[in-house]
């Protein structure tokens, strides 16, 4: 199971390298970590279990922050009325964004990485919706459209495959610019 110990932080230049495609069918090995991807969300997602193993909540890991430079990311944004639906669950390998929205969308609150130590306020605007390409762990590909809170996450997520992180889009000069069309998730 990963811990915080486990996470790379900003500043070592896997989070600014470009992930490897993994290939299918895939090795244990990339098994081993699809799962521990997940189970690292489930558990800090589990106020008493966070708790006890004195984790940084997330609703999505990237292999690279765990040192891995492999495209492959889990992604698990709960369901608040019903803990036992989420509404987006699955470890995305070799991910691709096929299009996006003009419009864009930014949490109100911002974004944090369990990579970036440091509390960074802006929005960070991103595509409001996506279609996204992906391939399960079964080696199943998908193709999703994806808006808010999703959407965002997987945006996010991809980002890290690409070298690039959350505070890389927010506007130095007014970290709370907005246009008239944004969206904002709260
Ligand atoms: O890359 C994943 N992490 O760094 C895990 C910690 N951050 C979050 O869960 C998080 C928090 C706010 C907004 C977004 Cl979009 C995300 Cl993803
Ligand atoms: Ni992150």
């Amino acid at each position: 199971m990963f811990l915080m110990k486990d996470i790379v932080r900003d500043g070592n230049k896997v989070l600014r390298q470009q992930a490897k495609k993994v290939s299918f069918p895939l090795s244990e090995e990339d098994k081993q970590l699809a799962k521990d991807l997940m189970e690292y969300l489930t558990v800090s997602q589990n106020p008493k279990l966070c708790k006890k193993y004195n984790l940084r909540a997330g609703v999505g890991l990237a292999a690279p922050q765990v040192g891995e430079s492999k495209m492959m990311a889990s992604v698990l944004v709960p369901n608040d009325e019903d803990e036992s639906n989420p509404i987006f669950k699955d470890v995305i390998i070799n991910p691709v964004i096929l299009s996006n929205s003009v419009q864009r969308a930014a949490l109100t609150e911002g974004e944090g990485c369990l990579s970036v130590d440091k509390d960074i306020p802006g929005f960070v605007h991103r595509s409001a919706r996506i279609t996204l390409k992906y391939t399960d762990v079964n080696g199943e590909d998908h193709k999703v459209r994806l808006k808010n809170y999703p959407a965002i996450v997987c945006q996010h997520e991809i980002d890290h495959l690409h070298g690039t992180l959350f505070y890389d889009h927010i506007d130095s000069d007014d970290p709370f610019s907005k246009r008239d069309d944004d969206i904002f998730i709260d």
